[in-house]
């Protein structure tokens, strides 16, 4: 597991590419066959991809958690982003089709992957909370935007406070309708939580141009298919795609309230 150490704004004047992409950039998280983590100390937030291919994949506990078992003492939340496939926990299996959600709670033992890819964020927990399944048509669904913004979409979100409870992990699927290419704009931080990006559904040509940063020093990160993009607390988000897609995003920190952000109009980004 590739453990990366926090970051602050005072570090991106003068940062080159190759930097940018090292600090925040996950550019191989679905490797066929395995499941491959990365562990961010931006409110220690564990992302990963699983995508088993030839057979189940299990989910252990690598050694940076010094853990028995990987929900130990944390959360997890997975988001189907391939073909249908089966999540077992403890002995239970959740079926996935794409684009649905599974939550599992702390203290479950033994999770398994079986085909699928599996995208995955965890987060630190202090209680348990019940595992729990959702397809979009169990999520709230809030249409955004417009066709006149190139931005028209649905926010579907799974497990938030009205949601799929949990400690502190929020998480939820953006679908980007066809001709819109702009996500999150007006674009936002929130100084209380880091949030995590995981575009998908992009053709293999296409790339999503994010942006990030404070708000009047940006910089931007050239995304492909499948890349999760790490972004602290005092970055904004947002991004425009050469076709449209979805994206995973997910947050953990102080609270869980969605609203809690701090807006940024267009005029003051630099
Ligand atoms: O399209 C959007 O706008 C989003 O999906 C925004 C994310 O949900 C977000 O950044 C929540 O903080
Ligand atoms: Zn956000």
């Amino acid at each position: 597991m590739e453990v990366r150490h926090a970051t602050a704004p005072d570090q991106i004047p003068g940062a080159t590419t190759d930097w940018l992409r090292g600090r925040f950039l996950a550019e191989q998280l679905f490797v066929s066959g395995e499941i491959r983590l990365l562990y961010s100390h931006e409110d220690r937030i564990v992302v990963g991809g699983a995508l088993p291919e030839d057979g189940p994949l299990t989910l252990h506990s690598p050694d940076p958690l010094r853990s028995e078992y990987f929900l130990e003492r944390r959360e997890l939340g997975v988001v189907n982003v391939g073909e249908a496939g089966v999540v077992t926990v403890d002995g239970t299996p959740y079926p996935l089709a794409h684009r649905e959600c599974l939550y599992v709670g702390r203290g479950a033992r033994e999770v398994l992957f079986e085909d699928g890819a599996f995208y995955l964020v965890s987060t630190p927990a202090h209680a348990g909370f019940p595992t729990a399944r959702a397809g979009l048509e169990d999520a709230e669904p809030v249409r955004l935007g417009g066709q006149e913004g190139s931005n028209d979409r649905t926010i579907y979100k799974y497990i938030h406070a009205k949601g799929i409870q949990s400690c502190q992990l929020v998480l939820g699927v953006t679908v980007l309708e066809p001709g819109s290419m702009w996500n999150t704009m007006p674009c936002h931080t929130h100084e209380r939580r880091t949030e995590v990006y995981l575009y998908f559904d992009l053709p293999a040509e296409h790339r999503v141009i994010h942006l990030m940063g404070r708000p009047d020093e940006t910089r931007n990160l050239v995304i492909a298919d499948r890349q999760a993009v790490i972004s602290p607390p005092w970055s904004v988000h947002c991004g425009f795609g050469t076709s449209n897609y979805s994206f995973v995003w997910a947050m953990g920190g102080e609270n869980q309230a969605f609203e809690d952000m701090e807006q940024v109009a267009i005029g003051e980004m630099r």
